[in-house]
């Protein structure tokens, strides 16, 4: 550790120290006044943690501390003078407010992301416990103990500069030896620790050694003091100030790795992270309103007259449907998704996923699509880069109004100007009360019947084309784009017999169809873990598709296929939006790369969970979920020769896990790349279209895998990928045998019976659908 560095630890707890002892002394007579040393640390106007010293000690938690405000006490509101000090309390009064809020999302961290993050991490069963495990005895002799070492800074050097061992008693001894056990127990000594960079995995060795320190250089008065407080919240109370002392002196090394590690895990102010869009001064347009409403169109309009724009989807397919229809009103435009780059001479407008943001291009307008997807718990990430990082005088976000609060204030940091429009259905969404009675034969022409699996959207479309005269087409998500842009058409075409759409929620974001009235299949689904109902955002998104303006139905139906379902459609509809408060963040390769840096040898999966674990985010991130990383890091551990880059680049590859052929067909392209030698695709072409589902879903990977190539392809050298025009057409090819494979397919799929069992078995529980009122009402 630098002398610099010790010198402001030193400081920054000698100063501390003397909040500690000034609390300790007011401890004595306002108990009532509890709040937690960290929120002193970062409000007392002479704490160094908030000073301009020239190495600035940060802490590690410093701005979950607020949030943690609620969670535990320490300190108190008084001046080293140990006189009550009216600045202090007002400051502890606002925070008091702020923490209640912070607490709240705190906890939205565990339940909705699953990222635990180690720094933030309060043990509240330990804390909680704190301070209310003394007797009034204990507390008596606490107070005295207090009173009597008021400076632990003076009694750390005291017990340093003693030389002999106290005589102490048997009983002495064994009530020593539990006050240390109960320290090292202590989750709100080990949470208080990282504020000196003493780690969680480090903290049992600290209090080991500081034990061992305290019995060879113990002083009576001290001990005895402490014997008569017992093992109890007070006695650590009472030797924490010592032993981080003692950690200070004892474990530099220790404590600058931990700093350095902590330090390039800090994904704090993250609208710090582009500078050039910072010294913009860039107008946010907020087109806020329910689907249907004319957002994007609206967007879209001022892209088109900007003299160069981009436009970020959510979607390949979306980002498809802007690129032609941009190009065919006379707007020379490019297309740029993962696997594809369409470029189009002379064009200044893009059309592009929302992941293949570039925030070193200029441009004077640009539009983010659906930005309510910055809470998505895996992808959140993309749009909060491409909102703080987009260089562009105007940027027009799109999206529902449960972001416009966190846009706000997102606004506020950067200094952008924001402006909101907000918009309204342009006809209101009617929900027939009727429903489909439980009966498939009651679908009607224009109809998309919306369902949450591939073999309900399947069984759903063999039942209609075996009991009724309409055709169906099919969307969902494991079909290619262009297959599912030609069912989309297909069904837009009233040429034809194909009048009937069966989908996966794959159709709620921002496609116009044909639809004139979603029914509901069911309105749960599968969440990878249990059957959940669906959300009410997504349900809104969902039914929104019906009625479109400028599409054959302009009034828009929704109803649901069983009645008892029609109660839950209603209510997800009524409901207003949830104000999201926390939006996804993920570190840049180079963020990455410095934390490796810091922990050398370790493999990328060990690598992206540790660094999930140090990570310190503000209180509006999240960490987005990287599970699906981690599996592919995991598999890719085997390939030698990786640079760390490439392996960042391979395991972000689109590939679906839980497909052993794909991810069989990554693993090869990853180590034939690390060899050096050209990746190519090791696979035959089928000669027909599929006459089965286990067909089909061959055709379905085939195509995935295709994909992953050209999505790679665009991460490497063309030397390394060099069959891109190859595979390009084997892609188009087999997304044509999709196409007519689902014209086709009247197969008979695998009864629900034997899917059922096979689910109620992995399931172990779930959700029940809720039980209609109409359905209660009626059989009263
Ligand atoms: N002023 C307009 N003139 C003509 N057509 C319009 C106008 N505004 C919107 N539309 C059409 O209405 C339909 C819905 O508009 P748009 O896609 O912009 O809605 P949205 O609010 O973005 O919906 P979603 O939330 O579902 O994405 C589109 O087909 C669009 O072309
Ligand atoms: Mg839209």
């Amino acid at each position: 550790m630098t002398r610099g560095v010790a010198r402001v630890l030193r400081r920054a707890y000698t100063s501390r120290a003397r909040v500690l002892s000034s609390t300790r002394n007011f401890h004595t007579c306002r108990e009532t006044h509890c709040r937690s040393l960290s929120y002193l640390e970062s409000h007392v106007p002479t704490s160094p943690f908030s000073s301009d010293s020239p190495v600035r000690v940060h802490l590690p938690w410093n701005d979950y501390t607020l949030g943690f405000c609620k969670v535990r006490c320490f300190s108190s509101t008084v001046d080293k003078n140990g006189e009550n000090d009216e600045k202090l309390e007002s400051n502890i009064e606002d925070c008091e407010e702020e923490s209640l809020v912070g607490s709240d999302s705190e906890s939205d961290d565990y339940d909705e992301e699953g990222v635990v993050n180690e720094l933030g991490d309060v043990d509240d069963s330990a804390v909680s416990d704190a301070f209310s495990n003394n007797s009034a005895e204990s507390n008596e002799a606490a107070r005295a103990l207090n009173a009597a070492y008021h400076d632990p800074a003076a009694l750390y050097k005291d017990l340093r500069g003693s030389e002999a061992r106290s005589n102490l008693q048997r009983n002495e001894w064994d009530t020593l030896h539990e006050i240390f056990g109960y320290f090292a127990q202590s989750g709100w000594a080990a949470n208080q620790s990282l504020a000196i960079y003493i780690g969680k995995s480090f903290f049992p060795t600290a209090v080991a050694k500081f034990r061992d320190f305290f019995f060879e250089t113990c002083n009576l008065e001290v001990v005895q003091g402490l014997v008569r407080v017992g093992p109890t919240d007070d006695a650590v109370k009472f030797l924490f100030p010592v032993f981080v002392e003692f950690c200070i002196e004892e474990f530099p090394d220790e404590i600058q790795r931990f700093k350095s590690v902590v330090d390039s895990a800090d994904l704090t102010k993250p609208a710090t992270w582009f500078p050039f869009a910072r010294a913009m001064k860039r107008k946010i347009v907020y087109h806020c309103g329910p689907t249907n409403s004319g957002k994007t169109y609206n967007a879209l309009q001022r892209f088109m007259e900007a003299e160069n724009g981009l436009y970020c989807s959510p979607l390949r397919l979306l980002a498809m449907e802007v690129f032609d229809k941009v190009n065919a009103l006379g707007v020379y435009c490019s297309l740029l998704t993962g696997q594809e780059k369409k470029h189009v001479p002379f064009a200044k407008h893009v059309s592009c996923t929302v992941e293949m943001v570039s925030t070193d291009e200029l441009y004077e307008v640009a539009v983010i699509d659906e930005i309510q997807m910055m809470a998505d718990p895996s992808r959140g990430h993309a749009w909060t880069k491409a909102l703080l990082g987009l260089k562009a005088d105007e940027i027009h976000l799109c999206g529902d109004p449960s972001v416009l609060e966190i846009v706000r204030k997102m606004c506020s940091e950067t200094g952008d100007e924001l402006v909101e429009e907000h918009y309204e259905r342009f006809k209101p969404l009617v929900v027939e009360g009727k429903t489909l009675l439980g009966d498939l034969k009651n679908v009607k022409s224009g109809d998309c019947v919306v369902a949450f699996s591939r073999r309900e959207i399947f069984e759903v479309k063999m039942a209609i084309e075996k009991h009724t005269k309409h055709r169906c087409c099919v969307i969902y998500g494991a079909l290619p784009p262009e297959t599912r842009r030609q069912q989309a058409n297909l069904f837009n075409d009233q040429e034809n017999e194909y009048d009937v759409l069966v989908a996966s929620d794959a159709v709620g974001m921002g496609l116009n169809l044909n639809i004139r009235r979603v029914v509901f299949y069911s309105l749960s689904k599968y969440n990878g873990d249990k059957v959940v109902p669906v959300p009410a955002s997504q349900v809104k998104q969902i039914a929104g598709r019906a009625g479109r303006r400028g599409s054959r139905y302009p009034d828009g139906l929704t109803t649901t296929l069983h009645l008892e379902d029609l109660t839950y459609l209603i209510e997800c509809l009524q409901q207003p939006f949830d104000e999201v408060r926390k939006v996804g963040l993920f570190p840049f390769f180079e963020q990455i790369e410095l934390f490796a840096a810091k922990v050398p040898d370790m493999a990328f999966s060990k690598l992206l969970e540790h660094f999930g674990k140090h990570c310190r985010l503000d209180g509006s991130y999240f960490l987005c979920r990287h599970d699906h990383v981690k599996k592919v890091a995991n598999m890719l551990e085997k390939v030698q020769g990786l640079s760390l880059e490439d392996r960042f680049n391979f395991c972000f590859a689109p590939v679906n896990i839980r497909n052993p052929k794909a991810m069989y067909h990554l693993y090869r392209m990853a180590s034939t790349y690390s060899q050096d030698m050209p990746v190519n695709v090791a696979m035959g072409m089928p000669k027909s279209s599929a006459r089965n589902d286990t067909e089909l879903l061959d055709l379905e990977s085939r195509h995935q895998v295709l994909s992953m190539y050209l999505w790679l392809s665009n991460q490497f050298e063309e030397k390394n990928f060099p069959f891109v025009e190859k595979v390009e057409a084997m892609a188009t090819n087999i997304a044509e045998l999709l196409g007519e494979s689902l014209t086709k397919a009247n197969w008979k799929m695998e009864s629900k019976e034997e899917v059922m069992k096979g689910q109620k078995k992995e399931d172990g529980g779930g959700y029940e659908r809720p039980v209609s009122l109409i359905k209660l009402v009626r059989n009263k």
